[in-house]
C-alpha cells in the first residue's frame, strides 16, 4: 500500500485505492486452513469475476467459494556488491527500509521521498532462513494442505531473485535458497507410503517453454484444464523425488542448461524465466483408515469408493531479470533476449494492472507466462511475490518500477481452492490388484475343490471294494456254514442209518479178509462198528496198561534206589538181597508179561490200522469217513503208546 511521503507529501499516481486503507498488511504465515477455521480474511475488494481474472478459472470456485487470499508481496534489498560500493561511495542508497513498520521509502531526492507499505520488507541482512520463513513458508504449508501455492521473484537484473530463489547452498547450508528449503519442508513432511512428491524443471526463453531436465523437449505447449481454470503442462518431464540429494542434483542438472549471459549489469544473468514445479500428492488418512475399519457387507461397497486425495502444486519462477535496454547495452541476439524478456514481464505487469484495477478484460494471452500464471494471479492459488531491488541510486527508476509492480501485485485477489479428489486410477489399481487375488483364490479353490472330488471318488471307489470284499467274505462264511450244516446232516443221517441198521437185527459179521488181507466191501459196514467199539476198549486198555507200566516203572526206580541203598550197606543182609532179588524177578517176570500183552496189542493195532487204510481206499460215505479218521486218529495214538512202552 502506498502511504503519505515523509514530507507530507502526498500519494504517488493517484492510483490509490480506498479500499487499501482497510486492508491491514496480514501476516504472510497465515495460511488457508487456519483461515478456513477462523474468520475469512477479509477481501481488499470485491471478488473478481470469471473474465475479470488472470486465472479465468473460476469453475471451481462456482462449485466452492474457496478462501479469499491476497496476493502476498515481500520486498528484500540486495546489499551493495563490490561494484557498486566503489562506484555509488558518494551517494547514499536510493531506499531506506523499515522493516518494523514494513515500509520502504524510496527517495526522490535529499529532502524527499516516497513511502510504501509492504506484507515484508527484508533489508540486506536478512537471512536466507528468515526470506524462506516469511515469503515461502506458508506457501509451503498450504500446498502441503491440498492447495496450489506460487512463490515468485520479480525484480531488475542482478538484483537478488535467483540468489532469493535457487541458491543450492552446498558450500554454506545458511545460504539455502527457497527451492531447497521448500523441498527439505515438503519431505520432511510427507510419508512416502501413502504421499508422492513430483517435480518438473521447465524454463521460458523466447516464448517457448523448454525441459530442463530433458532439454531436446524444447516446444512444451501450457494446457488449461476448462473447468478449473488449473494451468498443466503435461509434456515436461516429472522425476518423483524421494530425498533432498536427488533434487538438489535435478536443480543442478536444470541450473546447467538455463540460458544465462554475461551481461552489463550481472555476470551471470538469467535470460529465461525458470519455473520448478512441486506436485505434492497426499491421501487423506482418515477416510482411508475409516475405510480400512470396515467389515462385513459393506466393506465390499466401500472398497469400490476411490480414496480421497489432496493433490497440491508448488510453483516457482525466477523470472528473468527486467532491464532498460539502454542500459544493458545489449546488441543483436541479446538484444533480441532482453526484448522478449521485457515483453513478457511487461504482459504480466499488465495483467496485473487489469486485476488490481478490477478491469473487466485481462489481457492473459499475451504472453506465454502470462497463461502460465494465470492460476497464481486472480486465481485459486496462494501466491507470494518477493520482489528484489538494489540500493544503487543509478538505478532509481528501475527499483520504482519494480516497487509500482509490487505494490499493484499487492492488490490482486485469488480465491484459493482446496484441490482435493477422488483418486480414481489409484482405486482403479487397488482393484486391479484385489481382482488378481481374486482371481488367484478362485484357482486355488478349484483346485482344492478337484483335489476333493478326486479325493472322495478315491475313497468311494475304497469303500466300494472293502464292501465287496466284506460281502464276498460273509458269502463264503455262508457257504461254508451252510455246507457244514449240510455235512452234520449227513452225518447224523449216516448215524441214523448205522442205528437202524442194528435196530434191525443185522448181525455183526465178523470181519471177512480177502487172501491178501483186506476187508471184503460187503462186510465194511459192521467191520467198522465193530472197529469202532474195539479201538474204544483198546484205548481203555491202553490206558490202564499204562498207568500199570507208570507204577511198576516207579516202583522199580524206587527199588533201584533200595538196591543201591543195600548195596552201600553191606550190612544189612543177605536175606533182604534175597528178598529183594525175588523182587526183581517178580518185576522181571511182570514186565515180561506186561510186553507180551503188549506185543498183542501192537499185532492188534496192526491189524485196525490195516482195516482203516482199507476203508480210506474204498469210495465209502462221508460220514464212513469221518470213521476212519477217528480209527485213524486212535492208531497213531496207539502207535504213541507202543512206542512209548517199547
Ligand atoms: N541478498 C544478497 N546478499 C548477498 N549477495 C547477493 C544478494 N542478492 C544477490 N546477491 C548477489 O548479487 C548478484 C546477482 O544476483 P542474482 O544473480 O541472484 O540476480 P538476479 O536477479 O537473479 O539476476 P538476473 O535477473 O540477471 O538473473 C550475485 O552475485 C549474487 O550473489
Amino acid at each position: 500500500m502506498r502511504m503519505a511521503t515523509s514530507g507530507g507529501g502526498n500519494y504517488r499516481n493517484g492510483t490509490y485505492r480506498s479500499s487499501l486503507k482497510v486492508d491491514k498488511p496480514l501476516s504472510l504465515n497465515s495460511n488457508p486452513k487456519s483461515s478456513v477455521k477462523s474468520k475469512p480474511v477479509p477481501s481488499s475488494g470485491p471478488r473478481r469475476n470469471s473474465t475479470g481474472s488472470l486465472g479465468a478459472a473460476t469453475g471451481a470456485a462456482k462449485d466452492d467459494a474457496g478462501v479469499p487470499g491476497r496476493v502476498r508481496v515481500a520486498v528484500r534489498l540486495r546489499p551493495r556488491i563490490a561494484e557498486e560500493s566503489v562506484g555509488d561511495a558518494d551517494f547514499a542508497d536510493c531506499v531506506e527500509l523499515q522493516p518494523e513498520l514494513k515500509r520502504l521509502k524510496l527517495r526522490k531526492n535529499n529532502w524527499d521521498s516516497d513511502t510504501y507499505e509492504f506484507d515484508e520488507v527484508l533489508t540486506e541482512f536478512a537471512s536466507q532462513k528468515r526470506v524462506y520463513e516469511v515469503v515461502a513458508k506458508p506457501v509451503v504449508e498450504s500446498v502441503l494442505d491440498g492447495y496450489n501455492g506460487t512463490i515468485m521473484a520479480y525484480g531488475q537484473t542482478g538484483t537478488g531473485k535467483t540468489y532469493t530463489l535457487g541458491r543450492l547452498g552446498e558450500e554454506d547450508t545458511a545460504a539455502r535458497g527457497i527451492m531447497v528449503r521448500a523441498m527439505e519442508d515438503i519431505l520432511a513432511d510427507i510419508s512416502f507410503e501413502t504421499d508422492s512428491v513430483l517435480v518438473s524443471y521447465l524454463q521460458l526463453y523466447m516464448e517457448t517453454i523448454q525441459d530442463l531436465l530433458d532439454p531436446p523437449n524444447d516446444n512444451i505447449s501450457i494446457v488449461e484444464d476448462p473447468k478449473t481454470g488449473d494451468v498443466s503442462l503435461p509434456g515436461a518431464s516429472l522425476v518423483e523425488i524421494r530425498n533432498q540429494k536427488s533434487f538438489l542434483e535435478l536443480l543442478r542438472v536444470g541450473e546447467a542448461h538455463r540460458f544465462a549471459a554475461n551481461t552489463k549489469l550481472n555476470t551471470e544473468s538469467s535470460r529465461s524465466h525458470a519455473i520448478l514445479m512441486v506436485h505434492v500428492k497426499r491421501s487423506v488418512k482418515g477416510r482411508q483408515s475409516v475405510l480400512s475399519t470396515d467389515n462385513g457387507a459393506n466393506s465390499h461397497l466401500k472398497m469400490l469408493k476411490p480414496p480421497l486425495v489432496r493433490k497440491g502444486k508448488l510453483v516457482v519462477v525466477d523470472l528473468a531479470g527486467s532491464e532498460r535496454i539502454d542500459k544493458s547495452g545489449s546488441e543483436g541476439h541479446a538484444l533480441e533476449e532482453a526484448k522478449s524478456i521485457n515483453l513478457s514481464l511487461s504482459a504480466l505487469g499488465k495483467c496485473i494492472n487489469a486485476l488490481a484495477e478490477n478491469s473487466a478484460h485481462v489481457p492473459v494471452r499475451d504472453s506465454k507466462l502470462t497463461r502460465l500464471l494465470k492460476d497464481s494471479f486472480g486465481g485459486t492459488a496462494r501466491t507470494s511475490l518477493v520482489i528484489t531491488i538494489g540500493p544503487s541510486p543509478r538505478h532509481r527508476g528501475e527499483t520504482a518500477s519494480t516497487i509500482m509492480f509490487g505494490q499493484r501485485a499487492m492488490k490482486v485477489e485469488n480465491m484459493l481452492k482446496l484441490k482435493e479428489e477422488f483418486d480414481y486410477k489409484s482405486l482403479s489399481r487397488r482393484l486391479d490388484i484385489q481382482l488378481d487375488k481374486l482371481i488367484a483364490e478362485h484357482e486355488r479353490q478349484q483346485k482344492a475343490f478337484e483335489d476333493e472330488i478326486e479325493r472322495i471318488s478315491i475313497e468311494a471307489q475304497t469303500q466300494i471294494s472293502e464292501v465287496e470284499r466284506n460281502y464276498e467274505e460273509a458269502l463264503e462264511k455262508e457257504r461254508l456254514k451252510y455246507q457244514k450244516d449240510y455235512m452234520e446232516s449227513i452225518k447224523k443221517l449216516e448215524e441214523q442209518l448205522v442205528k437202524n441198521q442194528q435196530k434191525h437185527g443185522n448181525e455183526k459179521v465178523p470181519v471177512r479178509l480177502k487172501d491178501d488181507g483186506s476187508a471184503l466191501t460187503s462186510n465194511t459196514e459192521s467191520s467198522k462198528v465193530s472197529a469202532v467199539e474195539e479201538v474204544a476198549e483198546l484205548k481203555k486198555v491202553l490206558q490202564k496198561e499204562s498207568l500199570l507200566r507208570k507204577a511198576a516203572e516207579e516202583e522199580v526206580n524206587s527199588l533201584k534206589s533200595q538196591l543201591a541203598q543195600c548195596r552201600r550197606s553191606e550190612a544189612s543182609g543177605n536175606s533182604d538181597i534175597l528178598k529183594l532179588r525175588k523182587m526183581l524177578e517178580d518185576e522181571a517176570r511182570q514186565k515180561e508179561k506186561l510186553e507180551g500183552e503188549i506185543a498183542i496189542l501192537h499185532g492188534q493195532l496192526l491189524q485196525l490200522s490195516f482195516e482203516a487204510d482199507e476203508a480210506d481206499t474204498l469210495n465209502l460215505p462221508y460220514g464212513h469217513i469221518l470213521g476212519c479218521a477217528s480209527m485213524a486218529s486212535n492208531k497213531s495214538c496207539l502207535e504213541f503208546v507202543l512206542s512209548f512202552l517199547s
